[in-house]
């Protein structure tokens, strides 16, 4: 409710139900806001993929101005849906998420007589890359029905969006997880006005924008984005910094430090270097390696193992994650191996994983899940930021997660 408010207050101008809170209250939450608001649209995303017409009957009944309808349903489905919304003065949106041909499907929804085709990418799906507006572009050359796009839209993509067709621009989590909705509400309500001031920046390469998001969120927000694992055991930061980069792995042995050294010439600038030492008594990194991975422009290292040289790893301010510091060490023998799959802090670690340091300490990103598991992380930071602006205005944490409520049983 209270964001429902201060979105308001930031120019929506329809308000939709999400299908979480549905499935958590019920059409009671439908009727709360229609209480509420009862000048603005109200959206009940109800994602129907079967009973159309009770479930269009119900959110009418509820108060809803217009109901959600899979656009996937069977046409038994959807033509029920609209029988009922004609029959309860509502209008049929359908929505196009996980469509197989949404192009195709939008064309026949269109015949079918839906008042509003909803161009969507759903939530995971934003997470493995996919964006709604290039299908919003090639469905509003075939289609002359008002089109709605929703999945992951900020004040840049809403702009393209309006340019490329589109009448409602649904916004879940760019509002509802801002730490401050109202501005953020306006932010989009002023693209959707003006959508031509708005300047539209091209992304980069998945490679920076991972590394752009990971320097962003912290290790804890990746730890919970991996669903609390990925977290290195007993590795603390020695020279403290945030860390990221794909690893470069090493596997060296007790008392020599040949391999650790040799890994920093074959690394590239921004990369990590992640060593396994069994032996936490003989250090197998200091000053000197340190100094020349700065050269190299090296963004960190990690060793399960020892370091030495404290205050000189200390003044040159590379970021240093360990399990150990000792004054001794090795001698440069050549055991061990660059580049191969190793444990470290109790990880497996390959090449190319990416490697996040911060105070809490060091996570291990699998390569193949880096873009999701750095959007996901993203939105665990969002979440958490509206979180702190709830705390600061006094709510305590177990009210506002309701953890009674949902404690498992
Ligand atoms: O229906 C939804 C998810 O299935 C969301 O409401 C919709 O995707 C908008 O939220 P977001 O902007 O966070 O994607």
């Amino acid at each position: 409710m209270e964001i429902a408010k201060e979105a308001v207050a930031g120019g929506a101008d329809w308000i939709e139900i999400g299908t979480p809170l549905i499935k958590s209250e019920g059409m009671n939450a439908i009727r709360t806001m229609r209480k509420a608001f009862p000048d603005r649209t109200i959206l009940a995303d109800m994602k129907t993929v079967d009973t159309g017409a009770m479930e269009v009957e119900m959110a009418a009944k509820a108060g809803a101005d217009v109901a959600i309808v899979l656009g996937s349903a069977d046409d038994s489905t959807i033509l029920d849906a609209l029988r009922s919304a004609h029959k309860y003065g509502v209008r049929l949106m359908a929505d196009l998420i996980s469509a197989p041909d949404p192009v195709k499907r939008a064309v026949e929804l269109e015949a079918l007589g839906v008042d509003y085709i909803n161009v969507h990418v759903g939530i995971d799906q934003q997470m493995i890359g996919k964006d709604p507006v290039s299908i919003l572009m090639e469905i509003s050359e075939k289609v002359g029905v008002q089109l709605a796009v929703a999945g992951g839209l900020d004040s840049e993509s809403a702009a393209q969006a309006v340019r490329a067709g589109a009448r409602i621009v649904i916004v879940g989590g760019n509002i509802t997880r801002s730490d401050n909705v109202t501005e953020a509400a306006k932010k989009i309500r002023k693209s959707v006005d003006s959508p031509e001031s708005v300047d539209i920046r091209g992304r980069g390469t998945v490679d920076q924008e991972i590394r752009e998001i990971f320097k962003e969120v912290s290790t804890s927000n990746i730890s919970d984005a991996m669903h609390r694992k990925g977290a290195m055991k007993g590795i603390h930061p020695l020279v403290r910094g945030k860390m990221v980069g794909p690893a470069v792995t090493v596997q060296c042995f007790p008392g020599d430090w040949a391999k650790t050294v040799e890994a920093i010439d074959l690394a590239k600038p921004g990369d990590v270097i992640v060593i396994y030492n069994e032996s936490k008594d003989i250090a197998c990194w200091g000053g000197l390696a340190t100094l020349s991975s700065l050269n190299k422009g090296i963004a960190g290292v990690v060793i399960e193992g020892a370091v030495r040289d404290i205050d000189e790893v200390e003044n040159l301010g590379l970021p240093i994650y360990t399990s150990n510091t000792v004054p001794n060490a090795g001698d440069p023998k050549g055991f061990g191996e660059i580049n191969a799959e190793i444990t470290c802090g109790s990880q497996a670690v390959k090449p190319g994983d990416y490697i996040i340091g911060d105070e809490s300490g060091v996570v291990v990103v699998p390569k193949e899940r880096a873009y999701e598991l750095a959007r996901r992380a993203k939105e665990v930071n969002k979440e958490e930021k509206r979180l702190f602006d709830e705390i600061r205005r006094g709510g305590t944490l177990s009210e506002i997660l309701k953890l009674k409520k949902w404690e498992k049983i």
